[in-house]
C-alpha cells in the first residue's frame, strides 16, 4: 500500500500520470500484460504527460516508471513493429516514435527520475538511461536485446551507454544480449541506487524530495550544462536561451527593450561591462 497521496489526472490508455502535494509527477507505463512494452500510442501518451509535467510549476521532478514489480519497460511493441517502424494503427506509417520522446525528456528542464522494478530491456532499457537517475529495485534486470531481434539503437541508446559504462563495457552490453542484474549495474555505473523492491517508491520519493528542497533554476542550469556538451549544439543552444532568461529579468535587457518601444535611442551607460 503506497503511503503517498497520488492525484490522477488526465484521460490515458497507455499511461497514468500522477502528482502529489509537493510536486512531484509521476508517469507510468501502464501495460503489464507484455512487460510495459511500449507501442506508439504510449509514447505519445507519456510525451504528452511529460509536456503537462514541465508545463506545471508546481511540479519540481518527473518519475518515469512500469506498472507492477516485474517490469519497468521491455521495449518497443514487437507486435506493431513493421517495416518502416513501429505503427500507431494498421494503416500508419512506422516511425520511431521514441527518439522524440527522448530528445523531449533531455529537454525538459526538470530532473527525470527512473524507477525500475524488473525488466528495463530494450527500447525500456534506452528510456531509463534517458532518464536524469535510477532508482532500481533489487529485483531489477537490465540489458539490450537489439541484434537479437533486430534492430539496434544508435543514439541516445549507445552514446549515454558509453558514456556511462565505456564503451568496451557498452559495446558488450549491446554485442552481447546479456542480462544484468541490480548490483551488477550498480557496479557497472547504469543506475545511482539499488534497494528493497518494498523500498523502491519510499526511496524514490526520497531523492524526489531531496531535490525537490534545492534552487529548480540551479537544478534546471545543472541538467543543462551536461547536456551543452553531451547534445553538441542542441545542448549549447538550450543552455544559452536559459542564460537568456536570466539575461530578460535584467534592467539592462528591459532598456533595450523600452527604448524600442518608446521609440528612443537605448542607453546602456550605467551597466558596467564586467570584466
Ligand atoms: C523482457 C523479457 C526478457 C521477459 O521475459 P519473461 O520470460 O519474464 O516474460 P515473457 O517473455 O513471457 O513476457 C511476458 C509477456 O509479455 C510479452 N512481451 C514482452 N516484451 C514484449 C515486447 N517488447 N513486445 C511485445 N510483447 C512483449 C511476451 O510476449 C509475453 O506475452 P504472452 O502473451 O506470451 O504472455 C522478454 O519478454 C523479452 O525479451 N521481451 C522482448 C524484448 C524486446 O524484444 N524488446 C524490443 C527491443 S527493440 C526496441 O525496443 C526498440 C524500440 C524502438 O522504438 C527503437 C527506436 C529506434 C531504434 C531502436 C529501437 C529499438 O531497438
Amino acid at each position: 500500500m503506497s503511503p503517498e497521496t497520488w492525484t490522477p489526472q488526465g484521460e490515458w490508455t497507455d499511461i497514468r500520470y500522477e502528482t502529489t502535494p509537493d510536486g512531484i509527477a509521476r508517469i507510468t507505463i501502464d501495460r503489464p500484460e507484455v512487460h510495459n512494452a511500449f507501442r506508439p500510442q504510449t509514447l505519445v501518451e507519456v510525451d504528452q504527460a511529460l509536456r503537462l509535467a514541465r508545463e506545471d510549476e508546481r511540479v519540481g521532478v518527473i518519475v518515469l516508471t512500469g506498472a507492477g514489480d516485474r517490469a519497468f519497460c521491455s521495449g518497443g511493441d514487437q507486435r506493431v513493429r513493421g517495416e518502416s517502424g513501429y505503427q500507431l494503427d494498421e494503416s500508419a506509417t512506422g516511425r520511431f516514435h521514441v527518439t522524440d520522446l527522448h530528445v523531449a525528456m533531455r529537454r525538459c528542464p526538470k530532473p527525470i527520475v527512473a524507477m525500475v522494478a524488473g525488466w528495463a530491456i530494450g527500447g525500456g532499457h534506452v528510456l531509463h538511461l534517458v532518464c536524469d537517475l535510477t532508482i532500481a529495485a533489487d529485483n531489477a534486470r537490465f540489458g539490450q536485446v537489439g541484434p537479437r531481434v533486430g534492430s539496434f539503437d544508435g543514439g541516445y541508446g549507445s552514446s549515454i551507454l558509453a558514456d556511462l559504462v565505456g564503451p568496451k563495457k557498452a559495446k558488450e552490453i549491446w554485442f552481447l544480449c546479456r542480462q544484468y542484474d541490480a548490483a551488477t549495474a550498480l557496479e557497472m555505473g547504469l543506475v545511482n541506487t539499488v534497494v528493497p523492491l518494498a523500498d523502491l517508491e519510499a526511496e524514490t520519493m526520497r531523492w524526489c524530495r531531496e531535490m525537490l528542497a534545492l534552487s529548480p533554476y540551479a537544478l534546471r542550469l545543472s541538467k543543462l550544462s551536461f547536456h551543452a556538451h553531451e547534445d553538441g549544439y542542441a545542448g549549447i543552444q538550450q543552455l544559452a536561451h536559459d542564460a537568456n532568461l536570466l539575461f530578460y529579468g535584467t534592467a539592462e535587457a528591459a532598456e533595450g527593450r523600452e527604448a524600442f518601444k518608446a521609440k528612443r535611442a537605448p542607453d546602456f551607460t550605467p551597466f558596467p561591462r564586467r570584466p
